[in-house]
């Protein structure tokens, strides 16, 4: 792909961008000037000016020679919402940001899938098409759930307000207690009440291994744990061990570890269901990603 066309405006803002036909989105900013980067080519004249580093397609492991390149860089924008690879990676004094607000929707959306999905028992339907039997059962329902959401960040909230009109109760659990929203002790606190805990947190030292033996064993017979937000928030063999007793439920679309190798216990763990972090994952993901990076570069110029 050629570098891209300059947008108007002088002196431009020079942002390195991985080769992707989203990056147009950037030549729309005036005083942005976005200049290809090939990862593990030698980089182009213009990132001796370069104040933005788009990172994709690179691994955090592989960046310090890269970012070590760039004496006038000011702030890496990642492609992802966590942040956690890239802590300690990205040099002191220059800004480590995130696309935040690009997943809300479709995360919420794939809880709500699989909370209708588990309560009408949708699985056990899909048997018996195979099977060719006609056979109703009764099912439980949304109507009346207690659901208990950790992280109130804009997938929390989309997965609350998207609940909500399906009859279920929504407790809120942030960083620190603000009105209608309990802090991270007490939201641990109030699990025993509840059917539905939905962990959309962030991995940071406080949430790492947060959902280990004692949360999981105050979780009431029968309740759910959905994680979307990092697999090491559960300690898995604390969740296999409370598996085995077939008391709860646990859907993850995220697991520690990633990728799930294929002989992993977690696959085939009673109540456990398995997607590969892919709530995120749909048609116009790059858009909103982009859009994301734009949003978050038009920042940058104003600061
Ligand atoms: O998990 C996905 C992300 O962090 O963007």
């Amino acid at each position: 792909m050629p570098d891209l066309p300059e947008a108007p405006g002088a002196p431009p803002v020079v942002v390195l961008v991985p080769e992707d036909p989203g990056a147009s989105v950037l030549t729309r900013l005036p005083g942005v000037r976005a200049v290809v980067y090939r990862p593990g080519a030698p980089l182009p004249p213009e990132a001796a000016r370069a104040e933005v580093l788009v990172a994709h397609g690179i691994e955090p492991e592989d960046a310090p020679p890269l970012l070590a390149a760039l004496p006038r860089l000011r702030m890496v924008q990642l492609f992802s919402s966590g942040v956690e690879r890239w802590v300690g990676v990205v040099p002191q004094g220059v800004r480590l940001s995130n696309a935040d607000h690009v997943h809300g929707v479709a995360v919420a959306e794939w809880v709500v899938a699989q909370l209708l999905a588990h309560v009408r028992d949708l699985a056990a339907y899909r048997t018996k098409q195979q099977e060719c039997r006609w056979e109703a059962h009764r099912t439980g329902t949304l109507v009346g759930a207690r659901v208990l959401v950790f992280g109130s960040g804009d997938i929390g909230e989309g997965v609350r307000a998207r609940l909500v009109p399906f009859g279920c109760e929504v407790t809120m659990v942030g960083r620190t207690a603000r009105a209608g929203v309990l802090d991270q002790a007490a939201g641990v606190a109030a699990v025993p009440a509840h059917d539905v805990v939905v962990l959309a947190l962030p991995l940071v030292e406080s949430t790492t291994g947060m959902v280990g033996a004692g949360f999981l064993a105050s979780m009431r017979d029968g309740a759910v744990l959905v994680n979307v937000g990092r697999g090491p928030l559960v300690d898995t063999d604390a969740l296999l061990a409370e598996s085995r007793t077939g008391r709860l439920h646990a859907i993850l679309d995220v697991t520690d570890p990633e990728p799930l190798p294929a002989d992993h216990p977690l696959w085939t763990a009673p109540g456990v269901v398995v997607t590969p972090h892919a709530a995120a994952i749909t048609a116009d993901i790059r858009e909103r990603i982009w859009a994301a990076v734009a949003r978050k570069v038009a920042a940058h110029l104003t600061v």
